[in-house]
């Protein structure tokens, strides 16, 4: 596994480099070999018996945590695929002895039990599973997505249906059902009633609507109990099933107050599961609208549920507009009074850019890592930027030091919480291996398939891998996010926001995706620079900017002309032909080298020697520095109006410095 050199470096030696590529390059191969070939059969008590000894293998070494210190899991970057955006009712059935090796089954379904325990890894879990029979057994494996709640997807379920299955090998060579979309896998709990199944279905007259209307009665009653012991994964699942039967015609029309009632205790529950979306429509489908005390207490709780949702999706206006009704059902409610605050001042932020940053920065710990802000971004558009896709530009002049935006990130993955996993990536398309926050790319699917409305701004970023598009694919089985183009976005768009909490590893960094700044295209003489405040982005003016100008900030620092135009291409697929790369590509490489040497010299001058009361020799010294580095660049063409980067730290010493009297 390649290691951790220093806290922020990652290490890969030229053996460790060959053997990822072998390894992936011989599984490429031997698939290719065997494309279409009949699955051979396990022997099921040895398979079992194989991956129960793994499991208890990954646990014993789990005691310090799937990943160890200083290592990185390794991965391949497979040639991507769409999920299936097919209903489970709408596909076929297959049987486990029919899979073909390395083939997506379209239009199949399969259905499995869990046959061992789960054997869970860094970056995936894997599983015996078995037919209905016990007497076919193959592997199963999710490559690194948890389910929509959170847990490990195939802790969470005994049995599974999967969707248009992927029959492959794994990179040791072994065979096994891959799922890379978490949508293509349909959890089946013993205790969670499966949402196709509508259990009255088909019947009619009075005795069977009283006997639908029990059996919703029956789901909530259940789903309160789940709630009591919290678990909340089950009890949405029996709410879910209470709402479908209660929301048949024949019930509904006797009953209407059922639906409300579990779509009110819905709500709650999507809010614990940071499902915002489900929860604002489930607090709005609750209100009944009348005028009696009961039924106003439930319309302001109703309100209350719906405001929060809003709120915390940043949709400020619609939130106010909640907790509004709300004070009117409830005068005087404080959590209400105390939300209309807070949305004042959100709405503020958003409208003029004004922030309490000192308020803002004494909230944020390592245990409460994210503010509370709003984005402010209405000095900016985006708009067509020549040779560069889009890119965003200002509305109106800003001076230098002002501020272009804040941006509050839609995902942020710390590198402290469990949920950071940095990998080693190689990608079969290019053949490059890169070091990838692929925890983050995890998370935004999470939020994405737990918040579709986000769907749709999230796949409108730039990435190589098109997939279907922006168009948001749902189906009856919930909504679907291609995660090959999450992990494209992810790696095109993501940057860190710096190791505010103390030090982290280079295998857990943290990384996060701020989606309006995503459309900031580079330049290495940017006129702007990004800092962060916990996960709100700050972008200010490095030098005065006119309204339609571009904004530009630098994806990578580095002097050094080479190692820049390298980083360039591989970490975001462009040559840089700004005016000082333009420039610096014409230098003779010796001159290029030399520059870079006493840029090296000059900063660490500048780190050590305060400019302060210098004296006369040190003075000296820096001048010498400043000439040689303008002598690298002087009588040169092609740097007429082009900065001096390079000299630039030595030059604003020597303005600052005073010699000593
Ligand atoms: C964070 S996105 C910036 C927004 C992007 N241009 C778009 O259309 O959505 C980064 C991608 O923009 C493009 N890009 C950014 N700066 C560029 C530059 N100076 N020259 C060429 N392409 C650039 C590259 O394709 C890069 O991977």
């Amino acid at each position: 596994m390649p290691s951790r050199k220093s806290e922020n470096t990652i290490f890969l030696t030229q053996e460790e480099t060959e053997r990822i590529q072998n390894t992936i390059q011989d599984r490429l191969k031997k698939c290719s070999e065997l494309v279409g070939h009949a699955r051979e059969p396990r022997i099921p008590k040895d398979a079992i018996s194989q991956a129960t000894g793994a499991a208890l293998m990954a646990d014993m070494g789990s005691v310090s945590g799937p990943t160890q210190e200083g290592t990185l899991p390794s991965f391949a970057v497979g040639q991507p695929y769409p999920p299936c955006t097919v209903s489970l009712q709408d596909l076929q059935p297959i049987s486990l002895a029919d899979l073909k090796m390395d083939t997506h089954h379209r239009g199949r379904r399969l259905a499995v039990k869990r046959a061992s325990p789960v054997v869970t890894l860094a970056s995936r879990s894997w599983t015996m599973v078995q037919n209905d029979d016990g007497d076919e057994v193959e592997r199963l494996e999710v490559c690194l997505h948890k389910s929509r709640f959170g847990e490990d997807v195939l802790e969470s379920a005994s049995a599974f249906v999967i969707k248009e299955p992927y029959f492959t090998l794994t990179d040791q060579g072994e065979a096994t059902l891959r799922i890379d979309h978490p949508s293509d896998l349909i959890l089946c709990r013993d205790d969670i009633p499966s949402s196709n199944t509508a259990p009255t279905n088909g019947v009619n007259g009075h005795a069977e609507n009283t006997a639908a209307e029990n059996i919703a009665r029956t789901c909530k009653d259940k789903g309160n109990a789940a709630l009591k012991k919290h678990d909340i994964p089950l009890t949405h699942a029996h709410y879910t099933q209470g709402l479908k039967v209660a929301s048949e015609e024949r019930v509904s029309d006797t009953n209407p107050d059922l639906v409300r009632d579990i779509s009110r205790n819905r709500a709650l529950v999507n809010l614990l599961l940071n499902q915002l979306d489900e929860a604002e429509a489930d607090a709005k489908a609750s209100l009944t609208g009348r005028d009696d005390q009961r039924s106003k207490e439930l319309d302001g709780k109703a309100y209350s549920r719906a405001g929060s949702a809003a709120y915390n999706l940043g949709k400020y206006q619609a939130a106010q507009g909640f907790f509004e009704e709300q004070l009117k059902l409830m005068p005087g409610d404080k959590e209400a009074t105390i939300y209309l605050r807070k949305i004042a001042l959100r709405l503020r932020e958003q409208e003029t850019g004004v922030y309490d940053l000192k308020k803002i920065k004494s909230g944020l710990s390592r245990a409460r890592p994210r503010v509370d802000a709003a984005s402010f971004i209405s000095n900016t558009e985006v708009k067509d930027s020549p040779d560069r896709g889009r890119g965003l530009f200002a509305t109106r002049d800003i001076p230098i030091g002002g501020t272009i935006m804040y941006e509050k990130a839609f995902c942020v993955v710390w590198g402290h919480e469990s949920e950071a996993l940095t990998a080693v990536t190689y990608d079969v398309r290019d053949e490059k291996i890169r070091i990838s926050p692929v925890g983050l790319s995890a998370a935004i699917v999470q939020k994405l398939l737990n918040n579709p409305s986000q769907i749709e701004r999230v796949m409108d970023l730039y990435g190589d891998y098109q997939g279907t598009g922006k168009d948001v694919v749902r189906t009856e089985d919930g909504p679907i996010v291609d995660t090959f183009r999450i992990h494209d976005i992810m790696s095109r768009n993501a940057f860190g926001p710096g190791s505010q909490y103390g030090e982290e590893a280079a295998n857990k960094a943290s990384t996060g995706l701020w989606i309006w700044a995503a459309y900031i295209n580079h330049s290495c003489i940017a006129n702007a620079k990004k800092e962060y405040i916990g996960d709100l982005m700050v972008v200010r003016a490095t030098r005065p900017i006119a309204a339609g100008e571009e904004i530009f900030h630098s994806y990578d620092e580095s002097g050094d002309y080479d190692a820049r135009q390298k980083a360039l291409m591989t970490t975001w697929g462009f040559e840089c032909k700004c005016a000082l790369c333009a420039a610096e590509k014409l230098d003779d490489p010796a001159v290029r080298k030399k520059r870079q040497e006493l840029a090296r010299d000059a900063d660490a001058f500048v780190a050590r020697e305060p400019w302060a009361d210098a004296k006369r020799l040190t003075i000296m010294k820096a001048q010498r520095l400043a000439r040689a580095l303008d002598d690298t660049y002087e009588g040169r063409p092609q740097y007429q109006g082009v900065p001096h980067v390079m000299a630039e730290k030595i030059h604003e010493w020597l303005a600052k410095a005073s010699p000593r009297k």
